[in-house]
């Protein structure tokens, strides 16, 4: 199950991507908004990065109008690791290296089928552990000193 979650500048990039995984079979929960009035990302973005780390679902996907201001939300809960990205090179790296959990995208920037790249990517890519274990418990470390 995917967690997904957008502003209003987002959210018909949103109903682009949930077709889109609905058609390859994966089921996501939406944890807002409901419509394009305008609202605030920092409550989708805690909202889908708490659905994560609760283990409601297993990743997640947000979305706003540069897919910056979500990230940084979702990103100040413990356990989080989202990353922005606008090409597929860096989605498949944040996941083997840096095992990301939470993938945001920008709907004024990335066009919906580099968007639907970019997921099929980040989706497919298993985190490789070995070297890098050790530097996602750094990160965690500091999250701890807060
Ligand atoms: O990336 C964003 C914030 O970092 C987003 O673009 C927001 O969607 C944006 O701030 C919304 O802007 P608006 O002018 O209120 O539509």
């Amino acid at each position: 199950m995917i967690a997904i979650g957008s502003d209003h500048a987002a959210f018909e990039f949103k109903n682009k991507i949930k077709k889109y995984l609905a058609g390859k079979g994966i089921e996501c929960k939406d944890y807002g908004c409901d419509d394009t009035n305008r609202t605030d990302y920092p409550i989708y973005g805690e909202a889908v990065a708490r659905a994560v780390t609760k283990g409601e679902c297993e990743r997640g996907i947000v979305c706003c109008g540069t897919g910056v201001g979500i990230s940084l939300a979702a990103n100040k809960v413990k356990g989080i690791r989202a990353v922005v990205c606008s090409e597929v090179y860096t989605a498949k790296l944040s996941r083997a290296h840096n095992n990301t959990n939470i993938l945001s995208l920008g709907s004024r920037v990335v066009t919906i089928e580099r968007a639907k790249m970019i997921i099929d990517a980040w989706l497919n890519t298993e985190y490789e552990g070995g070297r890098h274990e050790k530097r996602i418990k750094m990160i965690s470390k500091i999250e701890d000193k807060n």
